[in-house]
C-alpha cells in the first residue's frame, strides 16, 4: 500500500487540517500518517484557542515516522510559527521525500490568523524551494507575492508565475473564492492549464483546501503524474463539496466517503 504523511494542525471538529487530511488519505486507499504542528481549539464557527507544539517534538514525530517508514508523499498544511517551519524544512532536506504538496495556510475560513505573521517570510524563504507543488487560494497567493488583489483568471495566471518564481517546482492558485465557476490555474514553469469545475451553492466548504491538497499527495503517492494527480484531486473536491456535510451551526465539512454514504 502506498503512503502519505501529513504535517499540518489538528482542527478538534474533524472538517480542516490533519483530520480531513487523513480521511482523504483514507479515502484514496492510501496509509495516512500525521505530524502534529499545532493543536486548535476549533468548530465549525471559529478557532477558539491555538497552541502549538515545540520544535522538538515537531522533530521527533518526523523522525519517528521516516526512520521507520518509506514516505511516498508528503502534505504540508498549517504550520504556524518560524520555529516550526524551519525543524521541518530541515527533516524534509535531510530525508527528501519525493513529493511535497504544500498548503500555505495563513487563515482559517472563520478568519483566525493560523500563520504568525513573522512566518511568512520564513516558509517563502524554506519551504516554497522544497515543494512539488505549492497550492495558494487567492489570498494566500496574493500574501506571498504582495501585488495588489487578483480578481481575475489572468490575475491568478500572474500571481502563478510570480510565485513559481520563488522556487516549488509548480503552483496551483485555487480559484475557490473567485465568482463564477471554480477555476484553479496551474503553472510549472513551461505552461498554463486550468482545473474547471461547476461551482457549487453551498455554505459547507470548512477544509476545502486541506481536502484538495491531500486529495494531490495521494494521487502522487500512487504514482500519478502531476497533471493527473490535479484532475483526480478535483473531481475528488468537487464530489466532497456536493455531498458536503450540514454538521454543526456554521461552515460544515467535505464529506469524504461521498461514493459510499452521500447525506
Ligand atoms: N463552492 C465551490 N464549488 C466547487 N468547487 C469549489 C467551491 N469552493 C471551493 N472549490 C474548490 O475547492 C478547492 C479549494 O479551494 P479554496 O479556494 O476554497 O481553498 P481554500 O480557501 O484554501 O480552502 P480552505 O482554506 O477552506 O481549506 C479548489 O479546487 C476550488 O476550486
Ligand atoms: C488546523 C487547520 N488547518 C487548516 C485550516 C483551514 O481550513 P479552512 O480555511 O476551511 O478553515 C483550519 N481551519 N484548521
Amino acid at each position: 500500500m502506498k503512503t502519505a504523511l501529513t504535517i499540518a494542525g489538528s482542527d478538534s471538529s474533524g472538517g480542516a487540517g490533519i483530520q480531513a487530511d487523513l480521511k482523504t488519505f483514507s479515502a484514496h486507499g492510501v496509509y495516512g500518517m500525521s505530524v502534529i504542528v499545532s493543536i486548535t481549539a476549533q468548530n465549525t464557527q471559529k478557532v477558539e484557542e491555538v497552541e502549538d507544539l515545540s520544535p522538538r517534538i515537531i522533530g521527533a514525530q518526523l523522525d519517528a515516522v521516516f526512520s521507520d517508514i518509506t514516505v511516498d508523499a508528503v502534505k504540508i498544511g498549517m504550520v504556524s510559527n518560524p520555529e516550526a517551519i524551519r525543524v521541518i524544512a530541515e527533516k524534509l532536506i535531510q530525508y527528501k521525500p519525493k513529493f511535497i504538496v504544500l498548503d500555505p495556510v495563513m487563515v482559517s475560513k472563520s478568519g483566525y490568523d493560523l500563520l504568525q505573521p513573522e512566518a511568512k517570510n520564513v516558509l517563502i524563504e524554506k519551504l516554497l524551494p522544497l515543494a512539488t507543488i505549492v497550492t495558494p487560494n487567492l489570498f494566500e497567493a496574493e500574501r506571498l507575492i504582495n501585488n495588489g488583489e487578483i480578481t481575475t483568471i489572468e490575475g491568478m495566471k500572474e500571481a502563478a508565475k510570480q510565485i513559481y518564481a520563488l522556487g516549488p517546482q509548480a503552483v496551483l492558485v485555487k480559484g475557490g473564492h473567485l465568482e463564477g465557476d471554480a477555476v484553479d490555474v496551474f503553472y510549472d514553469g513551461k505552461q498554463f492549464e486550468t482545473f474547471e469545475e461547476e461551482r457549487i451553492e453551498t455554505k459547507n466548504t470548512h477544509g476545502t483546501g486541506c481536502t484538495l491538497s491531500s486529495a494531490i499527495a495521494s494521487h502522487l503517492a500512487k504514482g500519478e503524474a502531476l497533471e493527473e494527480a490535479i484532475e483526480g484531486a478535483k473531481t475528488y473536491i468537487q464530489g466532497a463539496i456536493r455531498h458536503s456535510l450540514s454538521i454543526g451551526h456554521g461552515s460544515g465539512p467535505t464529506n469524504h466517503f461521498f461514493q459510499w454514504f452521500k447525506n
